[in-house]
């Protein structure tokens, strides 16, 4: 299904904020490690975690759920054998779950998006498994990948950061049910550092026990743990929020999002303070950001690695400030559902911005004039492309069609229709 994206002025109106998409990976994921049951209030109803729904299930959880919350029954340590599971193109679900195949003597991960989850790079979770006794199948560090596990070695043990947290994330999940202690260095650096606060925050309330060093490069794991069975709430998401935001600050708006709580661990809560930074006029209390916006924002150079899911909606939000924006420490958007610098970026020069970019860069000279639209977005796959090329859309003289829009379901499947609640002019076609 393709979007017909029409230029419209004026956004209002109020929205309750999606629930997030890095909780509910989580919180998913705890529950099927925990032994008793859990269960989890506001869950995420999107692709990512219909995936990692699936998995669970197929790994021996028992699920039951409603519209408002999901009862999870765990398997603990002791994951059911299967042949095969199925990750769509959710790249947190994969990694994450790779280290619970570890727990089993042989499982294969399909590769049902070649074009897009096919394409990123997991070789440092391999490796890093690998030394823990695992072996591993693949093409050249991708999909399809075949593991075989059983009884993992814990130990020291190394990871890189420098292309996603997701790996070190997946072996803090792993290493607390292995039977010795685990040391684990972060090799490199670490990219989506903040991330992994979210991961050490749930596993915290699973009552895991970890130390953790404060630059987060060095953490010592107690073995032989149980996770605990819980009730967690989802909160709002702020990535997919981010877009929404960016949508009021680039138009004449009056629009309220609640759920979105100020002391969230969500990196991506910077969007407020970049959309801030910019001069749009907004407020945020009590978990409500309130944009007035009047279409006028001003560059700003800001560190795309403290909101990495939210970059995308920013640098639509700065096509049309006055001034050049810099957005730096981006490079690991390159390893997501495409490449979220040069791809992305050829998309918005085909409607009309004046973007250009580094390896770790992307530069945006602003067109507060608007841009001329008219045009065929290839989103590749890519549920944030499909977003903010929405948003730039929006200010284009001419309306602009997005291919494929229908990916945005991996994380907003009701992105459309908070924007259309909103005012926003945009149409489903075939
Ligand atoms: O741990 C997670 O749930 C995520 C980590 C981030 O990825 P990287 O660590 O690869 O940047 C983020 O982009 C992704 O949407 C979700
Ligand atoms: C990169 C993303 O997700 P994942 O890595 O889990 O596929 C995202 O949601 O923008």
């Amino acid at each position: 299904m393709d979007m017909i994206v029409t230029p419209t002025g004026r956004l209002n109106g109020e929205i309750q904020a999606l629930s997030s998409k890095n909780y509910t990976t989580r919180y998913l994921l705890v529950s099927a490690l925990a032994e008793g049951t859990s269960t989890i209030l506001y869950p995420a109803h999107s692709e990512d975690g219909e995936a990692m729904r699936r998995c669970i299930r197929d790994l021996g959880a028992i699920v039951e759920e409603d519209d408002e919350k999901i009862v999870i029954t765990g398997f603990g340590r002791h994951p059911r054998p299967t042949k095969e599971l199925d990750v769509g193109n959710a790249g947190a679900v994969l990694r994450f779950i790779m280290s619970v195949a570890a727990l089993l003597p042989e499982v294969h991960f399909v590769n049902s998006y070649p074009a897009s989850l096919g394409k990123r790079p997991h070789d440092d979770l391999i490796t890093a498994l690998e030394s823990m006794g695992v072996r591993i199948e693949h093409q050249n560090g991708r999909l399809p990948m075949t593991i075989r596990g059983g009884q993992p070695r814990g130990g020291k043990i190394q990871v890189s950061g420098s292309v996603s947290s997701q790996f070190l994330s997946s072996l803090l999940f792993l290493t607390p049910l292995l039977d010795e202690d685990s040391e684990i260095e972060v090799l490199h650096d670490l990219k989506s550092k903040v991330v992994v606060g979210q991961t050490l925050e749930v596993l915290e309330q699973a009552g895991i026990v970890i130390e953790a060093s404060e630059d987060l490069m060095h953490f010592r794991v107690p073995g032989r743990q149980k996770y605990k069975a819980q009730t967690y709430t989802v909160q709002g998401d702020y990535p997919g929020s981010a877009a929404i935001l960016a949508a009021a600050a680039v138009t004449e708006s009056d629009v309220v999002v609640h759920r979105l709580k100020e002391d969230s661990k969500q990196g991506e809560r910077a969007v407020v303070d970049v959309l801030k930074a910019m001069n749009v006029p907004l407020t945020h209390e009590n978990g409500i950001v309130h944009v007035r916006g009047n279409g006028k924002l001003t560059a700003g150079e800001f560190d795309g690695d403290e909101f990495t899911d939210g970059v995308l909606a920013m640098v639509a939000a700065a096509v049309f400030a006055d001034g050049t924006s810099r957005f730096y420490n981006v490079e690991n958007l390159r390893y997501k559902e495409c490449d979220r610098i040069t791809d992305y970026l050829t998309e918005l020069r085909k409607a009309g911005a004046r973007v250009d970019e580094k390896r770790d860069e992307i530069i945006v000279h602003g067109r507060p004039e608007g841009v001329e639209g008219g045009v065929e977005i290839d989103a590749h796959y890519d549920h944030r492309v499909i977003m903010a090329l929405t948003i730039v859309g929006l200010r284009s003289a001419r309306p602009i069609r997005i291919k494929d829009a229908h990916h945005v379901a991996k994380s907003y499947p009701i992105y459309f229709d908070h924007l259309k609640s909103l005012g926003a002019q945009v149409e489903w076609t075939d």
